[in-house]
This record gives structure tokens, C-alpha cells and sequence, in this order.
């Protein structure tokens, strides 16, 4: 099983213990622009994917994105704990967004 977390915990550790043949190391070794790049490419096939309707493709270019993503993170030092005070910080945020709409739909 891998999660998220474990996902951006393997990706920092390649960034901090190199491993020859590793796709991760290439990553980090071509730099930001390049790492920029793939996450414009793979945000592009999750569009196409989302308008397939065999919901595999998706699964497939989502979790490549989410990795891509990881790298991001650990490349920009950015923790995966960051992201999650961040999307925990905007759950009384929403709730209150919700009531502003159902109010205004009335
Ligand atoms: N989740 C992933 C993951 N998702 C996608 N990819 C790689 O992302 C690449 C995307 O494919 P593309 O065809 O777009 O890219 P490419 O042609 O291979 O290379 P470039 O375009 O970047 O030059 C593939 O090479 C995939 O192997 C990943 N590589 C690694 N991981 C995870 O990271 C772990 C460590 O991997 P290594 O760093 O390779 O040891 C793995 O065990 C996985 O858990």
C-alpha cells in the first residue's frame, strides 16, 4: 500500500540519498524547468483521460501526476504536512463558502 505521504517520504529520500537508474534522480538532476515541464504534460493527459470513458486511463495519468506533483513539492522543500495544514485550514473555510451559496440560491 502507498499513500501519499509514503509517496512524498520515497521521493525525499532519492532527493537526499541519490540512487543510480532512479527516474526521481533524473528529475531532481535536470532541475526545476524540467520537473515544470512533466507537470504540464502530465496535467494535460489527466484532461484527455478524463474525457475517456475507461476510468483506467485516469487512475493511470492521475497517479502520475500526483507524483510529479510530490516531486515538486520536495524539489520547491515544500512538506507533504504543509499541504495538509493547508487543506485542514480551509475546512471551516468551505463550510462557511457552502452557507454564503445555499444562502444566495435562495
Ligand atoms: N510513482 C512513480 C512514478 N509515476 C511515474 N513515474 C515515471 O514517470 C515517467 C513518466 O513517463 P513519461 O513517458 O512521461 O516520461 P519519460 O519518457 O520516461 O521521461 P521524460 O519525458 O521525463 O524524459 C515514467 O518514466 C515513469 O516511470 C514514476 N516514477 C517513480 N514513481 C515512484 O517513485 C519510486 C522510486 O522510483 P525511482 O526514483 O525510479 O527509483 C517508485 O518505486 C514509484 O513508487
Amino acid at each position: 500500500m502507498q499513500d501519499l505521504a509514503q509517496l512524498y517520504e520515497l521521493v525525499l529520500n532519492r532527493k537526499n540519498n541519490p540512487q543510480v537508474g532512479s527516474y526521481t534522480d533524473y528529475l531532481f538532476t535536470k532541475g526545476l524547468d524540467k520537473i515544470l515541464k512533466k507537470i504540464g504534460e502530465e496535467a494535460t493527459e489527466v484532461i484527455v483521460a478524463a474525457k475517456n470513458p475507461d476510468k483506467s486511463e485516469l487512475q493511470y495519468e492521475t497517479a502520475d501526476l500526483l507524483y510529479h506533483l510530490m516531486v515538486l513539492l520536495v524539489e520547491q522543500g515544500v512538506s507533504y504536512d504543509d499541504i495538509k495544514r493547508e487543506l485542514a485550514s480551509r475546512e471551516g473555510l468551505m463550510s462557511k463558502t457552502q452557507e454564503r451559496r445555499e444562502i444566495k440560491e435562495y
